[in-house]
């Protein structure tokens, strides 16, 4: 019988079906992984922004981790929305009992402007949970934030990632250039060399949701296998796409689609 390869994500809500775990979610099923979901905080939003936000209380969070690492089998996780520090904590108590890749994605701001975490647990994640992770992947914003730097130069954003690994302890750093002008480049800290991966920037407002379905996307991939490099390299591919294709949909930056990247993902690698 064909084992199933299983990718679990941690993170925030989303009920427009763009970002946070529906987004993962969507990803995982794409391409082919079993999808599995923690549900750190229910976040009314949609494409023009944050209407409220709701904690599950901790005992809950802590039920759910529990859950999944008791029965279910966890091939690659990530972590997106985590917005204090006795949720980072749970979680970090929780990561040493699955020998998986951990990808973070360390969400701050949602693309609206609204902060999906408090300020205090900035520095918490910094110190306790970066030197978890596998990978972690900001944008430019969320590296400024966590190196206490800005960046300007495709110069700063290697350096980034380096700091990420060097400094503060990530297995690798991937940094992301959506928020800096033309061609869409990434780099990657691996541990030892620095990898660049490149798209051309695509004309569009519609861009909601685009770093969780990046982060999943790698984490699928991990989750089949796949070395660090070729998970970035194919998730690259994947948002890219769905970016191409995203849908103009509500009244804001609306979601990227998924489901347009199947076919072409299929037609490449089946
Ligand atoms: N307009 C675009 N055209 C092509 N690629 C893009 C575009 N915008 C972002 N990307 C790419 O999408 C991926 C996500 O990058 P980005 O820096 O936007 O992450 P993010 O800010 O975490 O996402 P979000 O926009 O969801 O907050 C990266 O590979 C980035 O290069
Ligand atoms: C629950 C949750 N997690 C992450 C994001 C970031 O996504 P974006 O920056 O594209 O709005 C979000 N909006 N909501």
């Amino acid at each position: 019988m064909k084992q199933a390869a299983c990718a679990l994500t941690i993170a925030g809500t989303d009920p427009s079906g763009g970002a946070g775990i529906q987004a993962d979610l969507k990803t995982f099923q794409e391409l082919q992984s079993y999808g599995m979901s923690v549900i750190t905080s229910i976040v009314a939003q949609n494409t023009t922004g944050v209407k409220s936000v709701h904690h599950l209380p901790i005992e809950m969070l802590k039920d759910q981790l529990e859950a999944i690492s008791s029965d279910m089998p966890v091939h690659a996780f990530k972590t997106g929305m985590i917005s204090n520090v006795s949720m980072m904590k749970a979680v970090a108590e929780w990561v040493p009992q699955v020998s998986a890749p951990y990808v973070m994605d360390p969400v701050m701001v949602a693309q609206s402007g609204d902060p999906l975490i408090e300020e205090e647990s900035r520095v918490w994640l910094r110190e306790n949970l970066l030197p978890l992770t596998s990978l972690v992947t900001p944008n430019i914003p969320e590296a400024e934030d966590i190196l206490g730097e800005s960046m300007e130069s495709s110069e700063d954003m290697k350096e980034a990632a380096q700091q990420m690994v060097t400094r503060f302890g990530a297995g690798a750093a991937l940094v992301k250039g959506g928020h800096m002008k033309g061609e869409a480049v990434d780099f990657l800290y691996d541990g030892s060399e620095i990898h660049t991966f490149t798209s051309e920037r695509i004309d569009t407002k519609n861009t909601h949701g685009t770093g969780c379905t990046y982060s999943a996307a790698i984490t699928a991939y991990l989750s089949q296998g796949l070395p660090l490099v070729e998970a970035v390299k194919q998730a690259k591919y994947f948002v890219t796409e769905a970016i191409r294709h995203s849908f103009n949909l509500g009244n804001g930056s609306g979601p990227t689609n998924h489901f347009a990247t199947r076919e072409e993902v299929f037609n490449k690698w089946f």
